[in-house]
Order: C-alpha cells, then structure tokens, then sequence
C-alpha cells in the first residue's frame, strides 16, 4: 500500500520561503486527506513542493510503490489552450508516462472516468470551448484517468455547482475506499471536508498549525484563529457535523 510522509518539509520561490518545516505523520493508500488553510497558505505550493516542481529542504518520502509514476496532480487553473477534444486530452493525459500505443484497456479508462464524472457527452467538444465548470471536471478526469497511487487535486470543486461538487468528492471517496488510492485534496469548503475527508491538515502562512482526524481538527477554536470566523459546528438531523458560520470577526 502506498504511504506518504513529509519530514521537515520547505519550499521556496526565490528566497522567499512560501512552506516551512512541515512534517506530517503518515499517509496511506485508501485516506482521503484535507489541505486546508486560508488564501495564500502554501497549500498549492506544498503540493508542487511534493510533486518536486518547487525547489526546498527536508524529505518527501513515497513509500510502497512501484509505479514509476505513483502521483498525478489536478492544478488549480485548468485553463486550455490545445485544440483538442475533451476525449482526446483525456487520452492524452492517460498516456503519460505509458506506451505508445494506445491499448483497449486505455480506453475503457477514459470512457469510465467521463462516465464517472458524468462529462460523457462533452467526449467530442473543444477543450477550448468549455465553461469553468466543464473545464475543471475535463481536468479532474485527466487526473483520475492516469490511475494513480497518490491523487493530488488543488480545490478540485470551486467552480462547480452543488450537485457536481457532490458527485466529484463521491468519486474520490470511492476511489480512495475501493481502490486504495491516497488522496490529497485542498479545500475552501469546510463541511465537505467533514463529510468526505478522513483526515486533515492545517496550513497558516506556510506552517502546518493543526493535523489529525477532520472532525478533531476543525474546531470553533481553529476557525476563529486561521480563518477568522465565528462558527460552531451541530449535528445535522441525519447525524453528520455540520458547520454554521455566524460572522466573520
Ligand atoms: N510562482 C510563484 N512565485 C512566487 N511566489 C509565489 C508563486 N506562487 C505562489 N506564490 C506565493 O506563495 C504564497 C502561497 O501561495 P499558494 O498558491 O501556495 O497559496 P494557497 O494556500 O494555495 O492559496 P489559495 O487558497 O488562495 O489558492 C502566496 O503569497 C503567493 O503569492
């Protein structure tokens, strides 16, 4: 099973350094694992920081896996220039690192990450000529597609509507329950965090403040610190913990 663990883990642009000395316990396939923190955090950086994209000290340690390419990573902007098909970036991103000819089997795994996210009927459209919505999921199944160990996605669900962000953060729980892969998903919404998330850690200026279990870690206490609100979270009738926000102080 693959295991992820950070030990005192840097990373700078230029000689401004962005994150700072994070160490986490670690991670394992079949987690899903919330990046949280406010604007500006470091969480996208901690992310290229893992993916080796950013320079800095300490160790990234990826463990129990032999794939040579055991991480694939959603970006935040999901901006496409390349006249292509949605299906064709799909396949494209499936190819990464593969054969290449295209196999049967290449296939299958794009049509069933557009099925699972739903995007089948967008197979023949332009990438260039997609809404903000439709971009982001195009990018998530280029993401999904590549069948990963450790699923990195950089606020996967900021321009999607209700019932679209539902279903992406379903999938990926599956994926982590059924099919063991770790996921690491940055998040602006802290009740899908508590809804889909096992685990979560806390960034504030570059600095893991909190990480531990979701619902031990997001507290009044956290959210009046690092995100500067007044909030308390009550069950909701079905029993799931839920975060109201009073004001913002
Ligand atoms: N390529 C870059 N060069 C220099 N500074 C950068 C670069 N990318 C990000 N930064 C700076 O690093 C800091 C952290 O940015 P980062 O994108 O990691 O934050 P974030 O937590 O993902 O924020 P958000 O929630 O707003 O997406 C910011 O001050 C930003 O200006």
């Amino acid at each position: 099973m693959v295991r992820l663990t950070l030990t005192h883990v840097s990373a700078r642009y230029g000689r401004r350094t962005i994150v700072d000395d994070v160490t986490t316990p670690t991670f394992h396939g079949g987690q899903v694992v919330a990046l949280l923190g406010p604007n500006a955090a470091g969480k996208s950086t901690l992310f290229r920081r893992i993916l080796g994209l950013v320079q800095g000290q300490g160790e990234v340690a990826i463990e129990g896996s032999d794939a040579e390419r055991p991480v694939a990573y959603m970006p935040q902007e999901t901006g496409a220039k390349a006249v292509l098909s949605v299906y064709e970036s799909v396949l494209l991103a499936r190819m990464q690192g593969r054969s290449l000819k295209v196999q049967p089997e290449d296939l299958a795994q794009v049509d069933r990450a557009l099925e699972e996210l739903a995007i089948t009927s967008l197979g023949e459209r332009d990438i260039g000529d997609l809404s903000g919505g439709q971009r982001q999921l195009v990018s998530a199944a280029q993401a999904l597609v590549q069948e990963p160990e450790i699923l990195m996605l950089d606020e996967p669900t900021s321009a999607l509507d209700l019932n679209r962000q539902i279903n992406l953060l379903t999938v990926l729980r599956r994926l982590a329950d059924e099919r063991g892969m770790l996921i690491l998903v940055a998040l602006h919404d802290l009740n899908h965090a508590l809804r889909f998330t096992d685990c979560a850690m806390v960034i504030e200026q570059g600095r893991l403040i909190a990480c531990g279990a979701t619902q031990e870690v997001i507290t009044p206490a956290l959210l009046r610190q690092v995100y500067r609100v007044e909030a308390r979270i009550e069950p909701c009738s079905k029993g799931r913990p839920q975060l109201i926000v009073e004001e913002a102080v």
